[in-house]
């Protein structure tokens, strides 16, 4: 399913983030976005799941900017939304006091086909979930019990249940070990390659270069540069783009790059 901002502009009182942002998330494509803190890549996200207005103030979801499948965000039913459009928040609002398999299992409210009980395909894509993201022994334990990386997992497994077609993820790897963020960078990257679209926020160009296919770069003044990993991420548009020499190294076929000394902050 297609994700498609024309002309967005992105703003908070006092400044502008992103300005015309023309952006295409086709199926089978996985987009990183990059930028420095603070340039709009959350504010980005919250508006391309209809939960930021767009410049004027008007209500997010009623804006044509921010289109799927064709469709401005409003005109879906909450409920045809929910199951077609998925979203990680970096901060999840407010506390779930049952367990982990419970929160899972909230994931496939949009999917409910009867409001007294879960069918059979609830039930297993929960289990599914929760077994991709390796929380089989957590199961039933309070998710307010878990640590850091363990909740930020069941988020993941709560998305997976949702199975929606499009996922819009804010710093998917935040809290995850290394074996969990190659674990999920696979799970998304598989994904997408069996059809979904998908945006993810990243800190780590790394990750970005293995698994992504496409690149967003928010710069500090409001403008962006859009395309394929091997268009976009280049030694020049990094170094414009985080303020920090990087030395480039090429591993096989990839590039990759490090910052060359701690910059002055
Ligand atoms: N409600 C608000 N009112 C005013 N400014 C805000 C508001 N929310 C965010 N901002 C500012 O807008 C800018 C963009 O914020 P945003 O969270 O989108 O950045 P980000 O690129 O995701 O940053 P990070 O990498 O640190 O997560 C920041 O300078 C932030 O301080």
């Amino acid at each position: 399913m297609i994700l498609q901002t024309r002309n967005l502009t992105l703003q908070h009182p006092g400044t502008i983030l992103c300005r015309d942002l023309n952006l295409t998330v086709n199926p089978g494509e996985c987009w990183a976005i990059l930028g420095r803190n603070g340039c709009g890549k959350t504010t980005l996200i919250h508006a391309l799941g209809g939960l930021h207005p767009p410049k004027g103030g008007q209500d997010a979801g009623q804006d044509p900017s921010v289109t799927m499948a064709g469709k401005a965000l409003g005109q879906w039913s909450r409920r045809e939304l929910a199951r077609n459009l998925g979203i990680l928040l970096q901060d999840e609002p407010g506390e779930f006091w049952g367990t982990v398999h419970e929160y899972v299992l909230l994931g496939r409210h949009p999917h409910a086909a009867s409001l007294v009980g879960w069918q059979a395909v609830d039930l297993e894509m929960t289990a599914r979930a929760i077994e991709q993201m390796e929380l089989a022994g957590l199961a039933d334990r309070l998710l307010v019990t878990l640590s850091g990386g363990e909740r930020q997992r069941a988020r993941i497994a709560l998305l997976l249940a949702q199975s929606p077609k499009c996922y819009l993820l804010d710093e998917p790897l935040q809290h995850l070990d290394l074996r969990h963020q190659l674990g999920t960078m696979i799970l998304f990257s598989e994904l997408a390659k069996r059809g979904s679209s998908i945006a993810m926020v990243l800190h780590d160009i790394g990750w970005a270069v293995k698994f992504c296919n496409h690149a967003l770069l928010l710069f500090d003044d409001g403008h962006a540069m859009s395309g394929s990993i091997d268009e976009v991420l280049k030694r020049d548009n990094l170094e414009a783009l985080y303020h920090c020499n990087l030395e480039e190294f090429i591993a096989g076929r990839q590039h990759h790059f490090f910052p060359q000394a701690v910059p002055s902050v």
